[in-house]
């Protein structure tokens, strides 16, 4: 397979959560061109769960993708930038899908010992994939719930050849956060006549940021980010709505109530300060991604001696993962993998260096094959 072609092509035809229908028919394009004897294929939604027989298995080892991308327009100009406008892979899943087919290539030309399932796993970004897969595994196809599973990450700021991890909390809890405010508005000139949704957002947005300062332990760590404010309509008119959109990241459940719990009081407050209506919605929630301790410890062991890649220890992070709901029921193992980009996660102008294209697929079937 042509790793690099597979990855510009599915780096051109991003798609959003449970909308994967391209992907997904190029995916089962790209299967079909491969042996099929020891492969067993099934569909799952946008998704595909791809079984490779091992030669003499004692268990299911499980690889997860995900394959959606985000409502991003891309500003990086590549010759293969996305064709869908308003649409991005800016969280690197083009180049997880295409590690993720370079290793199916490795195990179906090279077997190792164990059963491998590979999940394709849709909707990563929200509202979440990985629940409803790993459910409909256990109770539809436990052929293919795996024993043990892992995964990368795109790392923008490591160097490509890089894989960095640790041993138990990687990844934070998270909650999506829509907060919708209703007043009376009016004309500019007669503000004593109406309720301004943009000034009671303004004040609920500056309220919000005192969460994490005042009410949550210093000792603990939490994000409350309000990505999208928007109310009103033109110049002249008072708005009568108002929406925040943002998310809320803890590194426990305890927490992730305690600032709902703010969140809503201070909602109600404004609801009484500024005679309106405050409805919040919470979307889609994630669960920390917990990484077992002893597969982090061989993982890190195996590639602190492997001449492939260089491996480092890291501490957790806020970004949020879906991933959480395999590492809640299975042994689990995510990393995070070095692309050397300029530019973040979920920047227009992420650019991941398609070298590790030809390192991660060679390093995890190397991997795979001693576990
Ligand atoms: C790795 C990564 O960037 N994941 C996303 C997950 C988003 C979950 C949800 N839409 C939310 O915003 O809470 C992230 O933003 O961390």
């Amino acid at each position: 397979m042509d790793l690099l072609k597979i990855r510009r092509k599915l780096h051109a035809i991003p798609e959003i959560g449970f909308k994967e229908w391209k992907t997904q028919a190029y995916l089962k394009e790209l299967l079909e061109t491969m042996p099929q004897e020891r492969l067993e294929i099934v569909e799952w939604r946008t998704g595909l769960a791809v079984k490779v027989h091992g030669t003499d298995s004692a268990k299911t080892i499980g690889w997860r993708t995900d394959i959606d991308g985000l409502p991003i327009t891309e500003e990086t100009g590549l010759p293969f930038q996305s064709e869908h406008p308003g649409f991005m892979h800016a969280c690197g899943h083009d180049i997880h899908m295409t590690v993720a087919l370079g290793l199916l290539t490795q195990l179906v030309q090279e077997p190792i010992a164990n059963d491998v399932v590979i999940l394709f796993q849709p909707a990563e970004e929200g509202p979440g994939g990985a629940l409803p897969f790993r459910e409909w595994l256990k109770h539809d196809q436990p052929a293919f719930l795996p024993d043990q599973i892992f995964a990368l990450h795109i790392a923008p700021e490591l160097p490509a050849g890089t894989v960095a991890t640790k041993p138990g909390l990687l990844f934070a809890n998270t909650s999506e956060l829509f907060i919708d405010l209703q007043g009376k508005g009016g004309h500019a000139a007669y503000p004593h006549l109406t309720e301004d949704m943009a000034v009671a957002a303004a004040s609920l947005l500056m309220q919000l940021q005192t969460i994490v300062s005042r009410n949550v332990n210093p000792m603990d760590s939490a994000v409350l980010t309000v990505g999208k404010l928007s109310a009103g309509t033109v110049q002249n008119i008072i708005a009568e709505h108002a929406r925040l959109e943002g998310t809320i990241r803890t590194l426990n459940l305890e927490s992730m109530l305690k600032v709902k719990k703010r969140v809503e009081a201070m909602c109600r407050a404004v609801e009484e300060a500024y005679n309106c209506r405050v409805s919040i919605d919470y979307g889609s929630s994630y669960l920390e991604v917990n990484n077992d301790e002893d597969l982090a410890e061989t993982f890190l062991q195996f590639a602190e001696s492997d001449e492939g890649v260089k491996a480092l220890r890291s501490e957790a992070a806020m970004t949020g993962e879906d991933f959480g709901y395999f590492t809640e029921q299975l042994p689990g193992l995510m990393f995070w993998a070095g692309v050397s980009s300029e530019y973040g996660l979920h920047h227009a102008k992420l650019n991941p260096d398609e070298a590790v294209l030809d390192i991660l697929p060679k390093f995890i079937h190397r991997f795979f094959k001693t576990i």
